[in-house]
């Protein structure tokens, strides 16, 4: 997988930049031309002798205009690519954990970076690298070709000069600090306000609304602080810089004034500057100062932008730490595609090679678990040596005490965490890292807390998985037993997290999603009935098991009532590493 280079830039933004700072030159023939009509007005000459200078200076500004905008232009769009690839990027990096692994970032802060941070990469590169090139192109030339005129001239130039960038570090160096604190705040102010929105009911209900409240400000607060110091270094930086290069444009003023009035002599070669040269000289200085103001200008983009780039790299970073999602870094052959999205668990690794070249053979998969080892980070093994056979269409019951291992074993079979020894073939086939991708795509996964996304029932349904019609989830509502409830027709609209279905409308949500997926052959089910009454259990049980018929089926669940109702229970606890194969 590519990783996010923070520094690099793309050919294209590369060249977008040396244009424009490379059209600032031009400024300098024109400058030329400007200073030898006016000596020639001032030698006497008429409209004939300016006219020709007059139009160069025309013809070199509209040459330096286009060629600025047509940079501009390439960079700009450039620069949006580049940043659309390192969201990408980030963006995979992120799904390429599992969803079991606790120390994955909040979402909130995620959608932070992702969204909003990574924005002032767009600055950094579109203001802020062109102003660097314009830099150390620009007043390098201008110090030569006045230098050619007067040394003293250019002397007073480049003595001033060096002031600039020395200062310029030492408020950079603050200016990257504080914008990385910025959004640092800005990030977790973010995710805790999200988060928070998330739980309003539950602050709401337990009157800890005002108390968050209180957070919230004293968070926006924090952000305002962070703000304040950054754009404070803003601002002193430009000033800094407006100070020196005014000083420098003056001195040369005076010299120059002086110079051509015959009261300061040396400086020029030894010969007198011609008004042509003095003026020439005159138009050069602010020009020489002016990429170092324009850099100052930008310089808080610098900041910002590094930031930026530091926080989506940080995203990079954690891919392939921890507890990565096995069968992702094999599923994606080229851009980031499509999520395949099952009941509430998103799941990255639907690729167009998978489907298209290696399509899943159809039908209810037998589950082979051969002498399984695994413990989450830092925990005692949960399975030793656990061996299980489910045949092709048969349904299991895995029933045991909470923390007994029902959710982890379906999530290993699932592929959404690596087994940390034994095997686990589906159908036959090793679940593995190259695997992983293309088996799930052969089942369909009905957590305990199906996600519900603001939308009609129908997107929630199709999850805009390609192939299902508008039909088929009709069929699936009605399979699913929604087809009868008020408010959950298809066209009807669900607020966020299921606001406007009752808990088992929801399970009924997830097992429609199931019936849809044309290739779910094996349905992974997480206590379907847990926290219903016992006919609204029997009611999602029989909806559970239509929908189960001719598929192989592993429920999780601590109700008897529906254990009874499958064929095979399986027990874990501690004697489950004595399961024996079936
Ligand atoms: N993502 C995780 N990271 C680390 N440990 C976990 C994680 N998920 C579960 N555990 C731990 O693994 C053990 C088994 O959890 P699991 O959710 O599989 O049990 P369960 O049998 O499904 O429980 P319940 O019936 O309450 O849902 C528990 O001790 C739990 O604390």
């Amino acid at each position: 997988m590519k990783r996010i280079t923070p520094a690099r830039q793309s050919a294209a933004t590369r060249t977008g930049t040396l244009v424009i700072a490379a059209a600032s030159l031009l400024w300098i023939p024109q400058a030329a031309m400007l200073a030898h009509a006016v000596q020639k007005l001032a030698q006497g000459g008429g409209l004939a002798d300016m006219l020709l200078p007059a139009l160069a200076f025309l013809l070199l500004g509209v040459a330096r205009a286009s060629t600025e905008a047509w940079g501009a232009r390439r960079l700009f769009a450039a620069s949006r690519q580049h940043l659309a690839t390192l969201r990408a990027d980030a963006a995979r990096a992120l799904a390429s954990r599992s969803p079991l692994d606790r120390n994955r970032l909040p979402s909130g802060r995620a959608a932070s970076t992702l969204a909003e941070q990574a924005e002032a990469v767009l600055p950094w590169l579109v203001r802020y690298q062109p102003a660097r090139w314009k830099v150390m192109l620009v007043p390098p030339v201008i110090a030569l070709a006045v230098g050619s005129y007067s040394w003293l001239a250019a002397l007073i130039l480049v003595g001033a000069a060096p002031l600039i960038p020395v200062f310029m570090a030492v408020i950079g160096w603050r200016a990257r600090a504080a914008s990385e604190t910025q959004l640092q705040v800005l990030g977790g102010m973010s995710g805790f306000l999200l988060d928070r929105l998330r739980g309003l009911s539950t602050l709401r209900s337990l009157d800890a609304v005002d108390a968050t409240a209180l957070r919230l400000r004293a968070t926006a607060e924090a952000v305002r602080h962070s703000t304040m110091r950054v754009l404070r270094i803003a601002f002193l930086s430009s000033t800094a810089l407006e100070l020196f290069s005014a000083l420098g444009v003056a001195l040369v003023a005076v010299y120059v004034g002086f110079h051509l009035l015959g009261q300061l002599g040396p400086g020029a070669w030894g010969a007198r500057l011609t008004l042509e040269q003095g003026l020439f000289i005159l138009l050069l200085a602010p020009a020489f100062f002016e990429p170092l103001r324009e850099l100052a200008s930008v310089w808080h983009d610098k900041a910002s932008g590094e930031a930026a780039l530091a926080a989506l790299s940080a995203l990079d970073a954690l891919h392939g730490a921890a507890l990565p999602l096995p069968g992702l870094s094999s599923s994606f052959p080229g851009a980031w595609h499509r999520d395949t999205l099952w009941s509430g668990v998103a799941i990255a690794g639907d690729t167009p090679s998978w489907r298209h070249d290696i399509d899943p053979p159809a039908g209810a998969p037998s589950i082979d678990i051969d002498g399984l080892h695994f413990a989450h980070a830092g925990e005692t093994p949960l399975f030793k040596d656990f061996s299980l056979k489910i045949k092709p269409g048969e349904h299991v019951a895995l029933v045991g005490a909470s923390g007994a291992g029902k959710t982890t074993l379906l999530s290993l079979i699932a592929g959404l965490v690596p087994a940390t020894g034994g095997a686990i073939r589906i159908d036959g086939t090793a679940l593995d890292d190259a695997s992983a991708a293309g088996l799930r795509h052969r089942m369909a996964w009905i957590g305990q807390k199906p996600h519900v996304f603001a939308g009609t029932v129908r997107a929630n349904v199709s999850l805009q998985r390609p192939g299902i019609s508008t039909e088929a989830v009709s069929a699936a509502v009605r399979r699913a037993g929604l087809g009868h409830v008020q408010h959950a027709t298809p066209s009807d609209s669900l607020g966020e997290g299921g606001t406007g279905l009752s808990g088992g409308e929801l399970v009924r949500l997830a097992l429609a999603r199931a019936a849809v997926a044309p290739h779910a052959g094996l349905l992974l089910v997480d206590e379907p009935t847990a926290h219903l009454d016992r006919d609204t259990a029997a009611g999602v049980v029989d909806a559970l098991l239509d929908l189960a018929r001719g598929r192989t089926l592993v429920v999780a669940t601590h109700d008897l009532a529906l254990a009874a109702r499958i064929g095979r229970v399986i027990h874990l606890g501690p004697s489950r590493a004595l399961e024996a194969a079936a």
